[in-house]
């Protein structure tokens, strides 16, 4: 970091500071300062970096890419093609499959850091960001590993911490009284953990869909808990993926349209999903995951194993007592452990003192695609689209030619 400008802060000379270990220190970042060194984060670093911008990276972890590293399951796969995922300027090797591992899309990652030369300071999580509109600059506040304190200050600030930065856990009835585990699935890594136990798992989007299947593949006995309605579709049709012939079918006809082709060639490859407990949202998929951001599930075997019996489903929870949970509709079923697939949420509100980019709500821009990328002074969001990582390289690239233009003036 030769080219920031270090202060030692009041932390160090304070006589009331009798604990030196909160010390504090300011550093001035004559380039703009990304919060988050996952894919969108190394995205827009990679983006400043071919028009000769240099960037600072905070990243709260001691890794790249925390999130598929440290917050994922051993079998997960990216669901998209290679190609809807890559990042700017640097495809996947040839020699990946379609759908790369997690430890291929991690390896991915890598090389796409230092090809790029990318430097993330690791072990700094923003606590809060504000512009000072006495200087016009943003004060970046981090604590470190150590609880130091290091305030950054930089012209631009682009935020990187994703739709995903915190899980989602939702208070059931009884759950402190249950006797077995409760994990969320972002803990989850395996189901050889659960061999020949009853597993409830809570929430059908891909996280519960894919951790059922695991369980199955384990020896495992998983039920579903399925509140209100799921779009499945499989993950190819017609010998392309579902993504790409979506993708490829709304270039020429409307989202409705589109949706109804889709469940019509659902229909006829995976039948009725609503006789097995999985009903369908009155919106389409393609319309509801616009309008709300929900991602439709791309089957990868799940709904066979629900067909065959191996996957119960349930609908909503009641409560949970000591061993067992009991649903909305009077059932009730002993189980050994709860994996709570719930999901995740942006953790902006919690450090970003400015309100206008950001909705204080759920953390995600005001502004709907592709609008949500910019805000006022200097600010940034990146990988807020609701349209993963394809989503993260289209702002990315927004954001470097914009501050390109800045910086030249
Ligand atoms: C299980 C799973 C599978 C997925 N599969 C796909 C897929 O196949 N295809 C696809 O397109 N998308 C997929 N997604 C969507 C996912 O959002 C993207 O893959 C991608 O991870 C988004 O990158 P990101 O950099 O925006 O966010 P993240 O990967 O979440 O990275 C954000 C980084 O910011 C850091 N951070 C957060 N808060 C702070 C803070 N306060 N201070 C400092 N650092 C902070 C985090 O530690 C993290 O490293 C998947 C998501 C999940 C959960
Ligand atoms: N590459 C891949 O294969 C994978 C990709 N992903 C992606 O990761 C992201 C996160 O996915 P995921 O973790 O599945 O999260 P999601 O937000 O997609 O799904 C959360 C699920 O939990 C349900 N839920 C929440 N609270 C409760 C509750 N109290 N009781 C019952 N159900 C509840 C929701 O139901 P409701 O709809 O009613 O709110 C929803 O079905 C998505 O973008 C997904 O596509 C995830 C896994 C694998
Ligand atoms: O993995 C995700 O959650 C994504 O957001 C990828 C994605 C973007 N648009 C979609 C439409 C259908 C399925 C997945 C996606």
């Amino acid at each position: 970091m030769d080219y920031c400008k270090e202060v030692e802060g009041k932390g160090v000379h304070d006589p009331f500071n009798k604990n030196m270990t909160t010390s504090s220190r300011c550093v001035w970042v004559p380039y703009p300062v990304i919060i988050g060194a996952g894919p969108s984060g190394l995205a827009t670093a990679a983006c400043l970096k071919q028009r000769g911008i240099s960037s600072l990276i905070l990243e709260r972890e001691n890794c790249i890419a925390s999130l598929w590293k440290l917050k994922t399951y051993d079998r997960l796969r990216l669901h998209l093609p290679k190609h809807f995922c890559q990042l700017p300027f640097m495809p996947f090797p040839e020699s990946f499959p379609t759908y790369p591992t997690k430890k291929q899309f991690l390896s991915y990652l890598e090389s796409y850091k230092n090809h790029f030369g990318l430097d993330p300071v690791f072990n700094k999580t923003v606590v809060s960001a504000e512009f000072d509109h006495r200087c016009g600059f943003w004060r970046i506040k981090t604590l470190g590993l150590k609880h130091e304190e290091t305030e950054y200050v930089s012209r631009w600030l682009i935020v990187a911490t994703g739709e995903n930065a915190e899980e989602v856990v939702p208070k059931i009835e009884g759950m402190d009284d249950f006797s077995g585990p409760i994990l969320h699935t972002s803990s989850y890594k395996s189901g050889r953990l659960f061999r020949g136990k009853d597993v409830l798992v809570v929430g059908c989007g891909n996280s519960g869909m894919e951790v059922c299947l695991d369980l199955c593949n384990c020896e495992a006995r998983p039920s579903l808990v399925v509140r209100a309605s799921v779009h499945v579709l499989p993950q190819e049709m017609l010998g392309r993926s579902t993504f790409g012939l979506s993708m490829w079918l709304l270039k020429w006809f409307p989202v409705r349209i589109v949706d109804r082709l889709l469940l019509l060639l659902s229909r006829f490859t995976i039948g009725d999903t609503g006789k097995f407990g999985l009903h369908r949202p009155q919106l389409g998929p393609l319309e509801l995951k616009s309008r709300s951001g929900k991602t439709p599930v791309l089957d990868v075997g799940t709904l066979d194993k629900i067909k065959s019996g191996n996957i119960k489903v349930y609908p909503g929870i009641k409560r949970i007592t000591y061993n067992a949970a009991e649903f909305v509709d009077g059932t009730k079923e002993n189980f050994d452990a709860v994996i709570l697939a719930t999901g995740y949420k942006s953790n902006v509100p919690q450090w970003l003192k400015d309100r206008d980019l950001f909705s204080e709500k759920d953390g995600l821009p005001r502004e709907p695609f592709p609008n949500g990328w910019k805000g006022e002074c200097g600010l940034y969001a990146v990988g807020f689209t609701k349209r993963g990582l394809l989503g993260s390289s289209l702002d990315a690239k927004r954001i470097a030619e914009d501050i390109a233009l800045q910086w030249k003036a």
